[in-house]
């Protein structure tokens, strides 16, 4: 790594401007900070595009255009990304009522969304069916019943995909791994439980069984996790084929490709992923007698992530001798919550110094009354003093949808840049928006 230089940055759309300043799409970030405030989210507009198209031109690769990327917009929603999914052409994976409204107020066609979640209300299956959810992911015998019940009283048959846990074991944090058997996500493999769950799946008569559901966890920076599940799901697949003679048309595989957070992170290409996996699965259905099913993807991290970034101003400085040094900011676990959750690393900069030398070892701290409320330890950065401003990169992902108002906090505003312009996405929330559902 060359400090003070462009190779600095962990993503592509950063850079330096000649007046020192941080760029993020051609866009000055202390620009943007003086312009809507402190903390800001600014997403890349043209670089989740770019990251879109990729994963889509893999299917027309691979899989001769025979399947659909969904975004899965748990890692960042508001009605803007879902207007950007639409005129990308792409599906969606949406995990609550509030995502499924969001989308459809934003004019999404959710005709190509997959509906996930371990425990959807009455409420939200009723909303699946009547949007014209194209795939809901069913978890487990409960909601089965429960959702051929409810499409029976409206007359209609819901598209299904049952959730299999494969039983692999996917290399990241623990809290993030969810193709295992014990996650509470989906039917098992190896008890037979998803075997049993395809039988009463097909035997429903107001349920089409479309396929089958795997997404082994997040995060994840090797192939083999998923080439293995792509292994077990075929030969699933073939096995119920031969045994009950039913053959999925669809088998969505997830998401969870890991991206650069810091220079310690070594993500391959998102194609390179998507390659290693459409080998078990082209590979598979040459050799066996199973045609090759439409490959749905659910890639969220690795649209959004890289994408984002999260501007803060510092508001006080803490040199404890011999300890550290804590710099304080206007933000914190609010709207990064990661830290807190996973030890997640990130990589920081001082945006108005951006073309300088990294001199420095801190401790950014946020303001929520609480210790462990910080972004980052150990974060080397330029020298920073108050009124600086701090850019936290990579936070396009489960940052701001993982938001809260804890200590009353008011969530940031969103803004996109694209084309080397910028505009409001997302208001920031004012003191009446904390009030707004108070009696
Ligand atoms: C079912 C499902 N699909 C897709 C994703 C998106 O994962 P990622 O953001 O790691 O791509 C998740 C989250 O882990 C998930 O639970
Ligand atoms: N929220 C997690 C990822 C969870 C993925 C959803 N199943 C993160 O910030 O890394």
């Amino acid at each position: 790594m060359q400090k003070g230089s462009i190779n600095m940055f962990v993503s592509d759309n950063l850079g330096v401007n000649a007046s020192g300043n941080l760029t993020i799409g051609g866009v000055d970030t202390v620009v943007l900070a003086k312009k809507y405030g402190t903390p800001l989210y600014v997403m890349d507009e043209d670089m989740i595009r770019r990251d879109c198209k990729t994963f889509q031109k893999s299917i027309d690769t691979y899989y001769d255009g025979q399947g659909l990327v969904c975004y899965a917009s748990k890692a960042f929603s508001c009605k803007e990304i879902y207007r950007v999914m639409q005129s990308e052409n792409m599906g969606i994976d949406v995990v609550s009522g509030g995502e499924l409204y969001t989308a459809v107020q934003a004019g999404f066609d959710v005709t190509k969304a997959c509906f996930h979640g371990n425990n959807k209300t009455t409420e939200e299956l009723n909303m699946a069916l009547d949007y014209g959810v194209g795939r809901i992911v069913v978890d487990n015998i409960y909601e089965m019943e429960h959702l051929n019940q409810l499409a029976a009283e409206k007359h209609l048959t819901a598209p299904i995909l049952l959730r299999i846990k494969p039983g692999v074991d996917a290399h990241t944090h623990n809290f993030i791994r969810t193709g295992q058997i014990d996650s509470k996500f989906g039917f098992a493999l190896e008890t037979g439980e998803a075997y049993e769950a395809v039988k009463k799946a097909i035997s429903y008569p107001n349920l089409k069984l479309r396929g089958l559901h795997c997404h082994i966890g997040s995060q994840i920076l090797d192939t083999q996790g998923f080439t293995a599940a792509a292994e077990v799901m075929m030969e699933f697949i073939e096995k119920l084929k031969k045994e009950l003679g039913y053959e999925a048309e669809d088998l969505n595989l997830g998401g969870g490709f890991g991206i650069r957070y810091t220079e310690a992170d070594d993500p391959l290409p998102y194609d390179a992923y998507m390659e290693a996996v459409a080998k078990v699965i082209n590979g598979f259905c040459a050799s066996h007698d199973v045609k090759r099913p439409f490959i749905l993807i659910e890639p969220g991290r690795s649209i959004a992530a890289p994408a984002g970034i999260t501007l803060y101003t510092v508001g006080g400085i803490k040199e404890i001798p011999n300890i550290r040094t804590y710099v304080s900011v206007d933000g914190g676990m609010c709207d990064n919550p990661r830290y807190i959750l996973y030890q997640s690393a990130y990589d920081a900069l001082v945006a108005n110094k951006a073309g300088q030398p990294k001199t420095e070892k801190v401790t950014i701290a946020g303001k929520c009354c609480e210790s462990g409320d910080l972004i980052g330890e150990n974060m080397e950065i330029q020298p920073c003093e108050v009124g600086d401003i701090i850019a936290v990169c990579a936070t396009g992902a489960y940052n701001y949808s993982m938001a809260s108002n804890y200590n009353r906090l008011q969530k940031p505003a969103v803004v996109f840049v694209k084309g080397g312009e910028d505009r409001l996405a997302v208001k920031r929330e004012s003191l009446d928006d904390i009030l707004r559902n108070d009696i």
